[in-house]
């Protein structure tokens, strides 16, 4: 059994980037980074574009213009304008080239089809320049950068429709258990909903892995064995419930031997998770969770966490921990750390009742798990302990 900081370095150590590039579609490709530099296919704005609503004017020495015509947003033609000329425009209008500055209409007084401006401008006042934002073929975004909804608007608005981003991993998420009844159905007597698959599928599209596959098998060695066999074949990274702890019907651990799974750690002293299984097989990772809802989720937080941050070469692995004062005193059992469900306020933690690894309706109120080291017997109120925030 090792420690929880020699499993987590293990975990660190074993993970490396996927580095695969794929194609998305942009209006998809939200907190994708970029593969490669992205050249722009046009100008933005892709005419001289007014940025106000007003008179575009052909300068000259005077306060007085003729009225000559109109161009709003949308329009195509080019008014020719002499000095002293002016027409009304629009924003988001293209800017005639005859025309060299705009003044907004606040400060224009208008007599039929003669103008009056307050005052003098200066040349290109008011016009947004083509090419301001981006001219054709420079570099619009650059490799790495993450596409945020501003990085989707820009890249739409230059008429890019597909973009290459770094890979996700493609993510298996295997249950096990003969007991396991999907939600919707009557409960027969000794059968419980099965709920790991899709609370790990949400924690995964929260994280937002959407490139994930859902297997179940029984309590069968054979089908254990080929169904981890498919799901590493076909994925990054495995994630499989139950069947992890040492009992007849606990057929993963086996399987896993059979496929020449490699070992990096089985059992870490903790609690909740103390059968958690981590190897690798070729280049992919798979972690055998214990079947407890609640440890579960403890280990994807607290482990699969970091292998996902490394596949995707993410500088910060961990979830955020900080410090906080107990609002509540808890009494420890046994010298295992353990990682206890939690609120987390301001600086200021409560540790909930009901801590039992198959208990989510604890974990289900919590935003926070608290760290309590094996060596401590109790937690008392006021103490200052270290938590880690849960992703929202
Ligand atoms: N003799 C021992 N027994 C157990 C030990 C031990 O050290 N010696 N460890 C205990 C600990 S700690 C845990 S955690 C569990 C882990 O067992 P498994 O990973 O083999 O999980 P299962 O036995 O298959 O299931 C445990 C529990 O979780 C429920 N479960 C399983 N899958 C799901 C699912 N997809 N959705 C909802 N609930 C699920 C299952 O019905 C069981 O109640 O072993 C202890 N035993
Ligand atoms: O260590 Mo097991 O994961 O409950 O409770």
């Amino acid at each position: 059994m090792i420690s929880i900081s020699e499993a987590i370095s293990q975990v660190k150590k074993t993970g490396k980037p996927l580095l695969k590039k794929t194609i998305k579609s942009v209006e998809k490709a939200g907190g994708y980074i970029l593969y490669e530099d992205i050249m722009s296919p046009i100008n933005m704005p892709p005419f001289r574009q007014s940025a106000m609503d007003g008179y575009g004017l052909h300068l000259k020495d005077t306060l007085s213009y003729h009225l000559i015509g109109e161009v709003k947003a949308g329009d195509g033609h080019q008014p020719l304008l002499n000095p002293g000329e002016a027409v009304r425009i629009f924003t988001g209008a293209p800017v005639p080239d005859s025309v060299n500055a705009i003044m907004m209409q606040e400060k224009v007084t208008v007599d039929g089809s003669s103008i009056t401006i307050d005052n003098q401008i200066p040349l290109e006042h008011n016009i947004r320049p083509l090419g301001e934002q981006v001219k054709t073929g420079d570099v619009a975004l650059k490799k790495g950068t993450k596409l945020t909804p501003a990085a989707i608007g820009y890249l739409i608005s230059l008429g890019i429709t597909k973009v290459a981003v770094f890979k996700k991993p493609n993510i298996a998420l295997i249950t096990t258990g003969n007991e396991l009844i999907e939600a919707g159905q009557d409960l027969p007597y000794g059968k419980i909903y099965e709920s790991n698959s899709k609370m790990l599928l949400s924690a995964l599209y929260n994280l937002k892995y959407y490139d994930v596959t859902l297997y179940r098998v029984e309590d069968d060695y054979n089908k254990t064995v080929k169904t981890l066999n498919d799901a590493i074949i076909a994925n990054d990274l495995v994630l499989i419930t139950g069947g992890i702890s040492v009992g007849d019907y606990d057929f993963v651990g086996r399987a896993l031997e059979a496929l020449e799974v490699t070992e990096l750690f089985y059992k870490v002293k903790q609690k909740p998770g103390k059968p958690l299984f981590f190897g690798k097989k070729e280049n992919t990772q798979i972690f055998a969770l214990p079947g407890n809802p609640a440890a579960a989720l403890s280990c994807f937080y607290v482990y699969v966490y970091i292998a996902l941050q490394q596949l995707m070469n993410r500088d910060v692995t961990e979830l955020p921990r900080v410090k906080a004062k107990t609002l509540n005193s808890f009494q420890k059992k046994g010298d295992r750390p353990q990682f206890l469900k939690g609120i987390y306020n301001h600086g200021q933690v409560e540790i909930l009742d009901g801590q039992n690894s198959s208990m989510l309706q604890t974990f289900a109120l919590s935003n926070a798990l608290v760290f309590a080291p094996g060596d401590i017997n109790a937690i008392e109120t006021g103490d200052t302990i270290e938590v880690i925030l849960l992703p929202n």
